[in-house]
């Protein structure tokens, strides 16, 4: 088999760091380049962190798929970059594996498209941790019993969307199962806006954000006399690493694109 030439987006980050190490210490892969914010035209091998990792650096993705030819791009950015990087990997024949969070289902909608009119695989993970999909599928099971919920999420206060990408999978996944339904009571009022958090179909998602969290989620279930607790902690972002390498591997075989890990786990 040929080795799958990868590109990783957002390098310098607290997961790009880590997916850069997965490819180059994982045979099949080989990282043929990094877009990164900045450094333009710089060899990775001179940044801080990564002395003896050969790729080169591009800021402009585009330019990045003209030059060079790649089968995958993994990106790990912000939530403003995620949906063009993906549209630029497409217009290339490039197969995206995005763990960027800030999707909208609209936007999920769009690239599947572009995904299937160009025949090509395309996985959008909001969490990559196998023990969050067991997590979120456990929440999943748990809501055809229990159908009061609420969802705290718990993240470092360097992340930039809210609620997180994973709070939202697992409120979409319950709302499979689980008919709309107002909690609390009826005649309840916030007298600090925001109190009750954020409303998803009548659940509701609180977002914690403080230094020294990493990525945590609790799904809460209310019944008479009763409640359930579904937690998961990743405690470093090598929890993560496992579920990007196999998504890498999966996007290769598909030619739509996935909305969640749990699709590829089953
Ligand atoms: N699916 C999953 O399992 C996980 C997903 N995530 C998600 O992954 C994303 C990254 O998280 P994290 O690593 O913690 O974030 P960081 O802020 O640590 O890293 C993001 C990196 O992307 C760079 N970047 C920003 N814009 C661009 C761009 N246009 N092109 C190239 N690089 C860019 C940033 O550079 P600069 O600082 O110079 O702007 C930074 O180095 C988030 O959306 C987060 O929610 C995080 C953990 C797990
Ligand atoms: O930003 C993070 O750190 C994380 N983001 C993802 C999310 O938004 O769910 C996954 C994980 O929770 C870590």
């Amino acid at each position: 088999m040929n080795r799958v030439k990868i590109v990783v987006a957002g390098p310098r980050g607290n997961m790009g760091k880590e997916a850069v190490k997965m490819v180059t210490e994982t045979n099949e892969f080989d990282l043929v380049a990094v877009v990164d914010s900045k450094n333009d035209g710089m060899n990775l091998s001179e940044i801080d962190g990564f002395h003896g990792i050969e790729a080169r650096v591009y800021t402009d993705i585009h330019k990045c798929f003209e030059e060079l030819e790649v089968d995958v791009l993994i990106d790990l950015t912000a939530p403003a970059f995620g949906k063009k990087h993906m549209e630029a990997a497409f217009a290339k024949g490039v197969r995206p594996v995005v763990g960027t969070t800030g999707f909208t289902e609209e936007d999920i909608e769009e690239l599947r498209t572009i995904a299937e009119e160009k025949s090509l695989g395309a996985i959008i993970a909001p969490n990559f941790a196998i023990g969050a999909i067991l997590m979120m599928k456990f929440s999943q099971m748990a809501a055809k019993y229990l159908a009061d919920v609420e969802i705290i999420e718990r993240h470092h206060d360097r992340k930039l969307d809210a609620p997180s990408g994973t709070a939202v999978k697992t409120a979409q996944l319950i709302s499979e199962v689980r008919a709309a339904k107002s909690q609390g009571h009826p005649n309840e009022t916030e007298e600090l806006k925001g109190a009750r958090g954020a409303d998803f179909e009548g659940m509701r998602i609180h977002s914690v954000r403080l230094p020294g969290l990493v990525a945590h989620q609790e799904v809460i279930f209310g019944g008479v006399g009763q409640t359930l607790t579904i937690r998961h902690d990743s405690i470093n972002r090598t929890s993560f690493m496992p579920g990007v390498k196999l998504a890498v591997e999966s996007v290769l075989r598909i030619d739509t694109l996935i909305y969640g890990l749990e699709h590829i786990i089953e």
